[in-house]
Parts: C-alpha cells; sequence; structure tokens
C-alpha cells in the first residue's frame, strides 16, 4: 500500500457519539410506532429515550510513527474512539480519515466467533484486516508461534481463557503488516511474561509504525507512547507528553479516591475508629505527597483464570477493601490498612474449610500470604453445600517495588498438614505498582519507627 506521507495516519475532526438509553424495552419498542403514527396522525413527535454523548467534538491528528496512549477513567469514551477509529462503530458526528491498514486488538469478545476454531479465526480475522489467503498462509506459523496456545488453536475460541483470547488475537494484529496499530487494553488481561513479549514487539512496531494504545497502565503508556491524551466525560481534558499526562491522570484518580472516602465517612457519621493495633510508617505522610507514593493499581477478579481442584467448593470473587469502610478499593497505597476478601461457594458439605492466598511477583516468587487454618483450628467449621462463606484477610500493605503482582487463591479442605484441594485459582486478581518508594528487597515493609541517635564522647 502507497502511503501519502505528507499527511497524518489519522485525522480526526468533531467526532461525538450519542447513545439513545432506554428505561424498559417497552419504550425502545414505543419509539418507531410514536415516530410513525407522528408521521400519519395529528400527534405530537414524542421521546422515549435520554440521549448520552459518550464522545463530544474531538479533535485531533496522529501523525504517521507517532505513539499515542488514550487514558482515562471507567466510562470515559476510550474504546469508543478506538471503535470509531477501527471501523466497527459509526460516529453520530463528525468525521474521519484513515491513511493505512489498521490492524486492531479491541476489548475482549469483539473480532473473533467464539464458535470458529482459533485457526479458522485466524483466516476470518487476517481477511478482514486485508490479507489474501496466500499471505495469511505464510503468516500462519508466525501467528502460531507468537500466540504458543499449543493445541488449543483447534479448538472453538469459546472454550479459551481470557489470557488464550488475548495471546491470538494480538499474534494476528502484530502479523497483518498494519501501519497503524490501535490496542485496547489488551496487555492487561493475562500474564505478565506475555504482556514483555507484546511490549518488546510493540518497540520493534514503533520504528515505523503508528500507534494507539489504551490503557490504565500508566507505566506502559510512558514506557510506550511519544504523546498521551486524557479523556473524561467523553472529551479531552489534556493532552501532552506521555509523561505529564499520566501524572495528572494518577493525581486524578488519588484525589477522586481521597474524596470518596471522605464524603463517605460523613455520610454515615461515624467517629474515625482507632485501630488499638494501629501503627503508621512515620515517614508515610511526606512519602506520599511525593512521587515516590507507592500507587498500585488493582484489576479485576478473572473468574476464568486457570485453577485445579476438586470443586467441592469455588472461588466466586477475590477483592481488596478499604479495611474500615470495606468498600472495594481499584488503587491501594502501599502502606495503608487493606483487607483481601476470597468468597467462595460450597457445592458439597465441607469440614473445615481453609482458605488462603498467596501474593506473587511477575516472576512467580512468592512475597507473603496467609491462610485461615490457624485462627481456627480448635473450633473448625462446617459448611453446607450451597452455602457462601468468605475469609478476609486484614493487613498493612507492604511497599511494592514497580511491577506486576498477582494473588493466587485457594481453598482446601482439611488440616494445615494433610488437606485436600477444592479450588486452587492462579492469578485470581492482578495488581500493579506504578511508583514507589522502596529500592531494597522484594517487598518493603512499613517501619513503625526510624531513629538516629548521636553519642558525643
Ligand atoms: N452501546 C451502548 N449503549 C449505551 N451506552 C454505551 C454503549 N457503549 C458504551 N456506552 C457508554 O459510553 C460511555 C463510554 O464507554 P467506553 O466503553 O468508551 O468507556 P471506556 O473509557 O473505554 O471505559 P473502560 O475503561 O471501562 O473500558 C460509558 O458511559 C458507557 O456506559
Amino acid at each position: 500500500m502507497s502511503l501519502d506521507t505528507d499527511f497524518p495516519a489519522i485525522s480526526i475532526h468533531n467526532i461525538g457519539k450519542s447513545y439513545h438509553l432506554w428505561d424498559s424495552p417497552q419504550d425502545r419498542l414505543k419509539q418507531p410506532l410514536r415516530t410513525m403514527l407522528s408521521r400519519w396522525l395529528p400527534v405530537r413527535e414524542k421521546r422515549y429515550f435520554r440521549e448520552f454523548w459518550a464522545l463530544r467534538d474531538l479533535s485531533f491528528d496522529i501523525g504517521r510513527g507517532e505513539s499515542i496512549g488514550i487514558i482515562g477513567k471507567n466510562g470515559s469514551g476510550k474504546s469508543t474512539l478506538l471503535q470509531i477509529i477501527c471501523g466497527t462503530l459509526a460516529p453520530t458526528t463528525g468525521s474521519i480519515e484513515i491513511r493505512g491498514r489498521i490492524g486492531a486488538l479491541l476489548e475482549l469478545g469483539s473480532g473473533f466467533n467464539p464458535e470458529f476454531s482459533g485457526k479458522e479465526n485466524v483466516y476470518m480475522n487476517a481477511s478482514v484486516l486485508g490479507l489474501k489467503k496466500e499471505e495469511i498462509d505464510e503468516q500462519y506459523e508466525a501467528i502460531l508461534e507468537f500466540a504458543d496456545i499449543g493445541d488449543f488453536i483447534h479448538q472453538p475460541v469459546k472454550t479459551y481463557s481470557s489470557g488464550m483470547y488475548v495471546r491470538l488475537a494480538f499474534a494476528i494484529a502484530a502479523h497483518v503488516n498494519a501501519d497503524i496499530l490501535v490496542i485496547d487494553e489488551a496487555l492487561a488481561v493475562g500474564d505478565a511474561f506475555f504482556a514483555q513479549k507484546c511490549m518488546r514487539y510493540l518497540r520493534k512496531f514503533l520504528e515505523k509504525g503508528t500507534l494507539l494504545f489504551v490503557s490504565h497502565d500508566t507505566a506502559a503508556v510512558i514506557n510506550l507512547c511519544d504523546r498521551a491524551i486524557l479523556l473524561d466525560g467523553g472529551m479531552i481534558q489534556a493532552q501532552g507528553s506521555a509523561r505529564d499526562i499520566c501524572d495528572l491522570y494518577l493525581e486524578k484518580v488519588f484525589a477522586a479516591r481521597q474524596d470518596v472516602n471522605r464524603s463517605k465517612n460523613s455520610i454515615r457519621e461515624l467517629p474515625v475508629p482507632i485501630d488499638p493495633e494501629e501503627m503508621v510508617d512515620q515517614r508515610l505522610k511526606y512519602i506520599n505527597a511525593s512521587p515516590l507514593r507507592n500507587d498500585i493499581e488493582v484489576f479485576h477478579f478473572d473468574p476464568d483464570a486457570h485453577s485445579f481442584g476438586n470443586f467441592s467448593a469455588s472461588i466466586i470473587d477475590v477483592k481488596f477493601l478499604e479495611r474500615m469502610s470495606k468498600t472495594p478499593l481499584s488503587w491501594i497505597v502501599g502502606g495503608e490498612s487493606v483487607c483481601l476478601r476470597i468468597i467462595c461457594m460450597a457445592h458439597a458439605d465441607i469440614m473445615s474449610p481453609i482458605v488462603g492466598f498467596y501474593v506473587r511477583d511477575r516472576l512467580g516468587q512468592t512475597l507473603f500470604g496467609d491462610n485461615t487454618y490457624v485462627t481456627y483450628r480448635n473450633n473448625p467449621v462446617s459448611i453446607q453445600a450451597g452455602e457462601r462463606f468468605e475469609a478476609e484477610f486484614c493487613f498493612r500493605m507492604p511497599i511494592l517495588l514497580v511491577g506486576d503482582y498477582s494473588i493466587t487463591a485457594a481453598v482446601a479442605e482439611g488440616s494445615q498438614e494433610q488437606h485436600v484441594h477444592q479450588h486452587w485459582m492462579h492469578d485470581a486478581l492482578i495488581f500493579k505498582s506504578h511508583s514507589t518508594s522502596n529500592w531494597s528487597g522484594l517487598i518493603g515493609i512499613p517501619m513503625e519507627k526510624i531513629s538516629l541517635r548521636v553519642h558525643s564522647e
């Protein structure tokens, strides 16, 4: 494909996207009837929907060879923008010009036919992106090698875990000879090793290609992108160097969390509880006001994470909660008190359940973990089939090095020495440390007291 290098790879002019929101399915049916009636009879046109603008009046260019990060909180319009750029969604207003072949990796679930095998999807997907059959034949082995999903390539895609799905989707996008790559949150799913492989590929791609990269992972955005755009409420709130925009975004996320906590406390009018075991690192106040603050982003529980066991009980959710208010956390600051809650469902009667977890770093090294055994060793709990039970571990989050972490959660039956695994879940919850004040050791422990004394003789 010959490209006119004088023009930007992507030009976006006043793009807007509105959705109609219906209060009930009946309203959705009433609308066309009412419109028809108002054409033939003297009845007034009536709207049964509310209009919601997911994007408003966006205009910007992306130069050839540029790499742009799009960041913003949930619902700010990132995916909508990427879908419009990829042509899978039509804008309500404005226009867009694309110069070059786009390879896209959008949200999980889009792009693949779940009933088709991985191989069939490779051929279907690559041909939609403009490759001829012979070209796909040539690339097929390379796609297979990159995806590294073994014989699953012959299984229907609906049997894939989200990690396998992303592997295949990324492998295809990486081998369609794209001029522009559009990647939406793909690296947040699956294992850190594959994420590293993708990062290496993207850096190589950037020697000549144009990249649009949506991620909550600000470290990856800074690493890959020259420029970033911060979206808020469907509008551009700020744009500039990737580092400046990511810093601004993290500040906003942190400030929003502080506000939520403040308003929750005031609504419930609770006195600030004094925890008798409260121990605070004396440097915390200073560190938390500086770029050394240990910002930890928590992703969602992955119900399809790789797991094994007898399944008389299964893990249905794993989440971090704020210690006092017990509100779920998507952001933790190292050094603060949190609770990790593991929620399980019994499918058969269980005597003496043990629920536990490990925190592992991206190399799979276990950093710490614990379980409920010792606490209940003298009063074993019994649980009946159909009952839900949950374990909660409250602790002060250590200061983590920058990088990816995962929680392995498990429920077993028996004793510490002799037990049967009912459900063991690798990578049930992924979290990521973006910045840190810890430079030594695998984890930093909040220090109760640090002092210097001088003895003059
Ligand atoms: N089909 C739809 N009908 C109605 N509203 C929609 C539809 N698709 C998206 N929206 C709304 O548009 C807004 C933008 O959604 P979008 O998925 O683009 O946000 P996002 O920034 O990608 O969020 P996330 O980080 O959670 O993926 C959201 O408020 C969402 O609820």
